[in-house]
């Protein structure tokens, strides 16, 4: 019998619970694990906050439902970093898994998408404007990862979830020259316990927890383990390096707005009676999906002479940057995909509600309209500073350590926002920019010569049986949301299980 074995952290309630909610469970220290950043020192030292899901499901029980794929140059871009079949042709048919077309509905983006000028973002050009499909199921409610997967299986006899539990240690074992992932331990009902393995142990604890796994493990850089008296199994540098994330450029917001969902935030009494409804008739604000999105080459934004100079800045970083082994691989790989001008560069949304405006009002309600930088060269890194497991890491995403971000950002919004500060757009830049909650990369698909954490199978080098599957395994950020994504990542890791264990 193949038993998945899967641990969760505090559950919320979350099959019974109807998380349509966007926003109002941020911050929330039942769903939400709350994580921060270091100070930024090119932010004013400001901290930024890193919302995590903290459910079953994680993130998608949380997110804000945008749903789709990243253009076909990125995922080619990750192949080319020496990761065969994980390129769009590899990925295809794991994106469309997670897909529900109802019948009738062939030409289902086309009909999501009414007002663009882009018929379909999904079809590996995802430049222009579009607005977003969204997951939603059809009856029009939330799916996530815990009702989408979960809850269709969960009567199966050789399938266990324990909710409440907490992952301490991956138990690894010298067998020969590699490693063997015996069991995990884990903490449950205040109470220490091992869960045993006789195949595979699958951490999906997302880039921020699975370095922290890995490295309380044993596996990781040398000198970070031995300087926490944590004996070294395994010396992979990379672990919890690329930390790479997308940020953006608050530049506009309009207030008072019209009805946003600010409404349903800031009064509790009226999201109640929108709950109810949307819970009896599927109507109102719960019922809307919302937000458009344009993702715009360098060359459609900024003049020729402007690429020029900035693309001569960035030259002028990549060279006096000390980079890593995977770092090196990526820039030339990056910057190609800036020159070709095929993909994204920045990324507009157009948002009916402000949940990340600095210093918002309580009662009142924003329009958003932000720039966003998706594929930044800015990369930080995600490692623990103490052997406690329930210990938050250190989060240093590193924002605007290349000036070539910073000036990518506040050129496309070249027009000053009327609350920008007095002294100046990059000065606002650096009060205004914020996460945008797509972290990637930190125990990155690559080989192991160019510093990669796991193979192309998603296994953790110089091991038999640990793979890791969530965002971490990302080896680029990517101009797209990341939900589907994951779910791609995951659903080619199910087949790569199965064809390991002949099923
Ligand atoms: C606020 C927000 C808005 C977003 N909006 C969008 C969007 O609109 N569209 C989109 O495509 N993407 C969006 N994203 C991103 C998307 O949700 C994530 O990229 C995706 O969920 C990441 O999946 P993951 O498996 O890597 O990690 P997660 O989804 O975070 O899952 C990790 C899971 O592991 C659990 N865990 C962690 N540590 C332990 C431990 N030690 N023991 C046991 N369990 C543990 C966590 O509790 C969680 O359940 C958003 C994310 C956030 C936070």
């Amino acid at each position: 019998m193949y038993v998945i074995f899967k641990l969760c952290c505090p559950d919320a309630g979350c099959l019974t619970f109807l998380l349509v909610l966007f926003g109002r469970v941020l911050g929330n220290s039942s769903f939400d694990w709350n994580f921060i950043s270091v100070p930024q020192t090119w932010l004013g030292n400001r901290v930024i906050g890193f919302p995590r899901g903290k459910m079953l499901g994680g993130s998608s029980g949380v997110n804000f439902m945008v749903f789709g794929r990243g253009p076909s140059d990125e995922y080619n871009a990750w192949a080319s970093l020496g990761n065969p079949g994980w390129d769009w042709n590899g990925l295809m048919s794991y994106f469309k898994k997670s897909e529900t077309v109802p019948p009738g509905d062939a030409n289902l983006h086309e009909r999501w998408c009414i007002c663009t000028i882009h018929p379909d973002p999904d079809s590996g050009n995802a430049t222009g404007i579009f607005q977003s499909p969204r997951s939603v199921d059809p009856k029009g409610i939330r799916p996530y990862s815990a009702s989408a997967y979960f809850s269709q299986e969960q009567s199966r006899s050789n399938l266990l979830v324990l909710t409440g539990a907490e992952a301490k240690k991956i138990l690894l074992t010298k067998y020969g020259n590699n490693l063997v992932a015996t069991g995990v331990t884990f903490t449950s009902g205040g109470k220490s316990l091992t869960a045993k393995a006789n195949k595979e142990v699958i951490p999906s604890t997302s880039s921020i927890k699975t370095p922290q796994l890995l490295e309380l493990s044993g596996t990781d850089q040398k000198a970070l383990l031995t300087k926490l008296r944590i004996p070294v199994l395994q010396d992979l540098p990379e672990v919890g390096e690329n930390f790479q994330v997308a940020f953006d450029l608050l530049s506009l917001h309009i207030e008072p707005a019209p009805f946003t969902r600010d409404q349903v935030v800031n009064n509790a009494t009226f999201n109640d009676e929108q709950l109810a409804l949307y819970a009896k008739t599927g109507s109102g604000p719960y019922a809307a999906s919302g937000g458009l999105f344009s993702f715009e080459p360098l060359q459609a934004v900024l003049p020729r002479s402007q690429v020029t100079t900035i693309l001569a800045q960035l030259d002028k970083e990549i060279k006096s940057t000390k980079a890593t082994a995977l770092r090196a691989a990526q820039y030339p790989i990056q910057r190609k995909l800036i020159t070709d001008g095929r993909v994204g560069q920045i990324e507009f949304s157009f948002l009916p509600g402000g949940p990340t405006v600095a210093n918002r009002l309580p009662d009142r309600s924003y329009i958003s309209m932000t720039a966003l930088s998706p594929r930044p060269f800015s990369c930080g890194s995600v490692h623990i500073n103490s052997t406690t497991p329930t210990a938050s890491p250190i989060i240093d995403p590193n924002y605007f350590a290349f000036t070539f971000d910073s000036q990518l950002l506040t050129s496309a919004a070249s027009t000053p926002p009327e609350n920008a500060a007095d002294d100046g757009f990059a000065s606002f830049s650096q009060q205004a920019s914020w996460s945008v909650f797509h972290p990637c990369g930190t125990a990155a698909l690559a080989p192991k010569s160019s510093g990669g954490v796991v193979d192309t199978n998603l296994k953790v080098y110089g091991t038999n049986n640990l793979m890791i599957v969530d965002a971490s395994v990302m080896p680029l950020v990517f101009a797209a949301h990341m939900q589907g994504t994951v779910y791609a990542i995951a659903e080619k890791a199910a087949d790569i299980v199965k064809k390991a264990n002949n099923l």
